[in-house]
């Protein structure tokens, strides 16, 4: 799906709402059934920009009820699944049930996976092979801590927590994946990467992918940005020709700001 929105984009944005642990299924419904309804009322067209929410795994099938009973264009995914499809894995959720639910989506290597629970760009890049296996389109993130971006090594640490969690992968799968670049310091902080840094690290992403694929298949990847984004700063933002959308977390529990970050069109700063 392509689509041509200010005339910078050739991808269709993505606007992605990453819930973390917040709201149960009861609130999961009203949640989006609210953002539903704001982005019908505002006529948002989604084929200029795809609207997904990441809810918590216990909400999922209350989504997929939703979203088929009232035939709603917002698509979900889960916040991350198992590397393997079954057996004994206590607590840990098969790629082939998100399928069953409905997923489009899964976040994979998130910043508070990779440091509460020590998740390593290996385990990262055999989520994303458990992904493929069902179908579901990895949104692979990546980012650097405060310390690495004082010292000036974010882009190189960014690009090999890249090639570490890709190692393998076919230009197809590629050119079909989501790559959010999210700096650590920026998440939950209100720190904001400014502009030119999301824009900055999208584009070396997809250099980087230029280079171990080739320029077609980079051209195609979705690079989002994620760190303290909401309506304010979601249009400076977009404005990097590299960006392709934001994952939102905080801003993505309140439906309005929310809506109106996926309809960032009208917050695009022009010159
Ligand atoms: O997945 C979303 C990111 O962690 C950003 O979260 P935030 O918007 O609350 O800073």
């Amino acid at each position: 799906m392509t689509s041509q929105t200010n005339g910078q984009f050739d991808r269709t944005p993505l606007i992605a709402g990453n819930w973390k642990m917040n709201m149960d299924h009861a609130q999961a419904i009203t949640l989006l059934q609210k953002l539903a309804w704001t982005l019908d009322d505002a006529k948002h067209d989604y084929s200029r920009a795809e609207v997904a929410v990441f809810p918590p795994f216990t909400d999922l099938r209350s989504v997929q009820s939703l979203v088929d009973g009232d035939d709603l264009r917002v698509v979900y995914g889960a916040q991350d699944l198992s590397d393997k499809d079954s057996g004994a894995y206590t607590g840990d959720i098969s790629g082939q049930f998100l399928a069953k639910l409905g997923c489009t989506y899964v976040l994979v290597g998130h910043s508070e996976r990779r440091t509460i629970h020590g998740e390593t760009d290996e385990q990262c890049n055999a989520k994303i092979g458990a992904a493929h296996r069902h179908g579901l389109v990895p949104v692979l993130c990546v980012g650097e801590g405060l310390e690495v971006r004082q010292a000036g090594e974010h882009v190189a640490f960014t690009l090999e927590q890249l090639r570490g969690s890709i190692a393998g992968l076919d230009a197809e799968r590629v050119a079909e994946l989501v790559v959010a670049y999210e700096p650590v310091w920026a998440i939950g902080t209100g720190e904001v990467a400014g502009p030119g840094d999301a824009q900055e690290m999208a584009a070396a992403i997809r250099a980087e992918l230029a280079g171990l694929y080739d320029e077609a298949t980079a051209a195609k990847t979705r690079i989002l940005y994620g760190g303290s984004a909401k309506a304010a700063n979601a249009g400076a933002i977009l404005q990097g020709k590299d960006v392709d959308g934001v994952l939102v977390g905080g801003a993505s529990l309140d439906a309005q700001e929310f809506a109106s970050i996926a309809r960032f069109e009208q917050h695009l700063v022009t010159d």
